[in-house]
Formats: structure tokens, C-alpha cells, sequence
């Protein structure tokens, strides 16, 4: 069974070299000046050439008008835009239409109600993300190391392609995996040391349990 895996947040090409090795079939840049993992887009350009094209490229912005699209597009080359703010679902066709790229559209999940509001994305949006909600007081909408209820998602339609997120690490993936069947998983704050710090060990930890959950679900 194919399950995607993207590492979210690089801002090192040792950390990359870590997703890379490990599997990653994705790797995020955050183009948000307040978080820790921020990137500019010449850094985040310097960084996908490094990966070689190994793992899609995924440009995470929030809210991010044209004129800031357009520079990372223009500079970085992303394979895809992860739109992580509140966008409507007539911004996210825009993003595409304009960029011509696949859009992976978050949302934050707390209840059924929260997952009730992708149905209006449906055939626009290419993938969607599942994250938790923001702590209060925290200044970021996504990277906290919360997860949500993942039993929300056991009676959704079977089409949603989804990536599970918020709050994974190496103790707890397998569970999730157990429980429900994304077509993909990420993880950013769980392969960190301190806020905006990779650490490669545990990215090669984090591969380990993927791999091996892989299989069992595999079997
Ligand atoms: O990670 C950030 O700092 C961030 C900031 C602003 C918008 C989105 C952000 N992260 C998006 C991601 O895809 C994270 O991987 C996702 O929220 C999960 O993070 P974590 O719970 O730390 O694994």
C-alpha cells in the first residue's frame, strides 16, 4: 500500500538529506514569517535543488496573495501549494488555475462539523490535510505537535485523499496508522529537537515505525 510521507518544516539540507534517505516522498517549506521554520524562497530554491528532485516539494503558505505567490513559485519551482489558511474554495481554483500546480487545501479539525466544511473543495482542492486546531495563545496555524481525534475520520468517504497530520511522531504513528488509512502522513514538529529544529535522528526514528507499520499494513 502507498502512503506518502512528508516532512514538513526543513530549513537544513542535513535535515533534508534525513527526509530524503528516510522516504519522504514530500518535503515542506514554510513561507510564514512567523514561524520558527520559516524560509524565504531563495533559501527554500537552494534547498529543492539540493533535494535533487527526490520528494515533491510542497510551498506552505497561509493566506498568501499573488503577489507573494508569485515570488515563491517564480523562485522556488514548487511541485505543489499547501494553502493553509482560510481560503475559500474560489481562491483555492484561483491558486490553481493561476499557478498551475496541485493545491493541497489544511484544514483544522475538531469536530465532524469541521470536517463537514471540505465538502464545498471537493474537485477543486487536489488533496486535503487534517491538522489539529491552533492551541489558544499560539501564533501559528499549523507546526503546534497537537493532534485531533483521529476516530473523526473512520466514516469518511473512502474517495478523500487525505494526509493525516498534527501531532505525529515516532510513538504514536503507528497507532494512527492502525486506526485510519490516509493516503499520505506529516510530521513536523515531532522530528524536533526544539521549535524550527530538525533532528535527524529522530526523522531516521520517525522512517523506522513508517516502514514497519508499512508492511503490517501491508500483510
Ligand atoms: O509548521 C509551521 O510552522 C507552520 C506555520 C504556518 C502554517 C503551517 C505550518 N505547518 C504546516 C504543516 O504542514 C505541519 O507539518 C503540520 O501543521 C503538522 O505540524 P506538527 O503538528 O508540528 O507535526
Amino acid at each position: 500500500m502507498v502512503l506518502d510521507t512528508k516532512i514538513c518544516g526543513l530549513k537544513t539540507t542535513e535535515a533534508l538529506d534525513a527526509a530524503v534517505k528516510g522516504g519522504a516522498s514530500h518535503v515542506g517549506f514554510i513561507f510564514f514569517p512567523k514561524s520558527p521554520r520559516h524560509v524565504t524562497p531563495q533559501e527554500a530554491a537552494k534547498l529543492r535543488a539540493h533535494s535533487g528532485g527526490k520528494a515533491k516539494a510542497v510551498a506552505v503558505t497561509v493566506d498568501a496573495d499573488d503577489m507573494v505567490l508569485d515570488a515563491i513559485v517564480k523562485t522556488m519551482q514548487p511541485d505543489m501549494l499547501q494553502l493553509h489558511g482560510t481560503e475559500s474554495p474560489e481562491r483555492v481554483a484561483e491558486v490553481k488555475r493561476r499557478y498551475r500546480l496541485p493545491v493541497m487545501k489544511a484544514f483544522a479539525i475538531h469536530d465532524q462539523a469541521d470536517l463537514a466544511r471540505i465538502a464545498p473543495y471537493r474537485g477543486i482542492a487536489d488533496r486535503f490535510l487534517f491538522d489539529a486546531k491552533a492551541p489558544a495563545g499560539s501564533r501559528l496555524p499549523g507546526g503546534n505537535g497537537v493532534r485531533f481525534d483521529w476516530n473523526l475520520l473512520a466514516g469518511l468517504d473512502a474517495g478523500i485523499d487525505y494526509m493525516l497530520s498534527g501531532g505525529l511522531n515516532a510513538a504514536n504513528i503507528g497507532d494512527a496508522l492502525r486506526l485510519v488509512k490516509p493516503s499520505a502522513i506529516d510530521i513536523s514538529s515531532g522530528v524536533e529537537s526544539a521549535p524550527g529544529v530538525k533532528d535527524t535522528r529522530l526523522i531516521e526514528e520517525f522512517f523506522k515505525v513508517v516502514d514497519a507499520t508499512r508492511n503490517e499494513r501491508a500483510a
